[in-house]
């Protein structure tokens, strides 16, 4: 796997773990105090007291994204799939990000396809890629395009149709205050690209289900 990383990598850098360059935890804590006497607020009162902690370990969480690597988590496919070669899709995976523009959350979900050329991907790995670029800071449309373009370039399926619904909570808490505006975005690879048809019958999928 790791031979196929490195061949990918020099094509796009969403392939690889991006390089950090973290500060110190009394570093982030400093700065959690600066924002909370910004808010206006007393961080000496009990309440705000170990809020600086707090908040450092909430963003190592919230922001692990950048200590994983997606196409590793792509890297166990199975073949014995009795030549099945039709779409698998796994829709309403739910996710949480955050805005690059103004670091507040962005709460959607992702729906993820594509068309098997030979092997599959175990299911969980699908929502771990989803999980480890929504925990970056992020716009909608880099997201989708990410998360197609790593399946795209590790398990070379016939093609890949992602779909992502949102809503910015920097358009809802702030600024022009639209409370429920989803924003949709999506995109296709290979077999989807080149078929509107199946590009069609993801999108039926996505509203209706199988039965559709
Ligand atoms: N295209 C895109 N825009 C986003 C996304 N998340 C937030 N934004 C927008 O990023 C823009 C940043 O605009 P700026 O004018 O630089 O910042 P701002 O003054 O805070 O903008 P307002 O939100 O209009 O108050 C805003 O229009 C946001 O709605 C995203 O995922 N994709």
């Amino acid at each position: 796997m790791d031979a196929v990383i490195k061949k990918l990598m020099p094509k796009s850098e969403y392939l690889d773990k991006p390089e950090t360059n973290r500060p110190s935890q009394a570093e982030v804590e400093a700065a959690v105090l600066t924002l909370l006497r910004w808010t206006g607020d007393n961080p000496d009162r009990e309440g705000l007291r170990d809020t600086p902690k707090r908040v450092a370990k909430a963003f190592r969480e919230m922001f692990n994204g950048y200590d994983m690597c997606p196409a590793e988590e792509l890297g166990r496919t199975f073949e014995e799939v009795a030549g099945y070669d039709d779409l698998v899709l796994i829709k309403d995976i739910q996710f949480h990000s955050h805005c690059e523009h103004h670091m507040v959350p962005i709460i959607g979900k992702a729906h993820v396809g594509y068309l098997p050329d030979g092997k599959v991907v175990g299911l969980s790995k699908i929502a771990r890629v989803v999980d480890i670029f929504a925990h970056r800071l992020q716009t909608q449309e880099a997201m989708t395009a990410q998360i197609a373009g790593v399946i795209q370039e590790v398990l070379n399926p016939r093609g890949v149709a992602v779909m992502i619904e949102a809503e910015h909570m920097c358009m809802a808490m702030r600024g022009i205050r639209k409370q429920g505006s989803t924003t949709l975005t999506s995109t296709f690879t290979g077999a989807f690209k080149d078929s509107p048809e199946e590009q069609v019958r993801f999108v039926t999928m996505v509203r209706n289900g199988a039965s559709s």
